[in-house]
């Protein structure tokens, strides 16, 4: 029996530049247990993985502000907080950096992503007058309300499909997925992951992007 995951996409199931590494499609469709895609992009984008994966929709999206499990949506943080603090920081000279049609943020729904282009001291600055914090995913920067967490989302899909954290195994690369390193019972983090990721989790994979998380999806598949 392989376990539950909790798996992030960016720099977990891509590759640097944040394509999708076609290999999902060999091992997720068949997983003989819950998949959870959870993610800081915005709601629109996990959904939309799980449908072409051929999933059922369960998903953490935007870093635990959107949570969508057996057809129920639930949201937390503060979009029009983020919204504020992005408008004054580009009120200060700050560039968001998605050009006008902005497809990040367009249907975003309860924090702001910005470009790492972007001034982040600055950025840091403005958000800190809002009291809002800013996660840097290595993709982007998310300006967020506290207490919004990948692991809180995780907790309430548990609720929902009778699981418990600790039943998950989770994969990831960032500092927003160290909160469900947390609360998973075993936690890999990709080679390429940041400090902050590789000190939260139970061990360090020695390869890097899809290839870690294939080594460790195929040695669950065969224990
Ligand atoms: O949207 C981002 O910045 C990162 O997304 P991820 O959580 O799937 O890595
Ligand atoms: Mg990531």
């Amino acid at each position: 029996m392989v376990p539950p995951l909790v798996l992030d996409i960016d720099g977990t199931l891509t590759d640097a530049d944040g394509h999708l590494d076609p290999r999902a499609f060999d091992v997720l469709p068949s997983w003989d247990a819950p998949v959870v895609l959870a993610t800081g992009k915005a709601f629109p984008y996990p959904v939309s993985l799980c449908h072409y994966l051929g999933l059922p929709e369960t998903v953490v999206a935007e870093n635990g502000g959107v949570v969508l499990v057996e057809g129920d949506v639930t949201f937390a943080g503060d979009r029009e907080a983020a919204q504020a603090a992005a408008d004054e920081f580009v009120a200060r000279g700050g560039d968001l950096g998605w050009g006008p049609a902005d497809t990040v943020n367009r249907w975003r729904e309860t924090e702001i992503a910005i470009s790492l282009d972007a001034d982040e001291a600055l950025l840091r600055e403005v958000s800190a007058e809002f009291d809002l914090e800013v996660v840097d995913t290595g993709f982007a920067y998310h300006v967020k309300s506290p207490g919004v967490e990948k692991a809180v989302g995780l907790e309430h899909v548990c609720d929902r499909l009778d699981y418990d954290p600790a039943d998950f195994v989770a994969i990831g690369d960032s500092e927003n997925d160290a909160s469900t390193f947390g609360v998973a019972g075993q936690s890999y983090a990709v080679a390429n992951a940041d400090n902050v990721a590789k000190a939260a989790a139970d061990e360090v994979l020695e390869d890097s992007y899809m290839d870690g998380t294939l080594s460790v999806l195929r040695s669950l598949q065969e224990s």
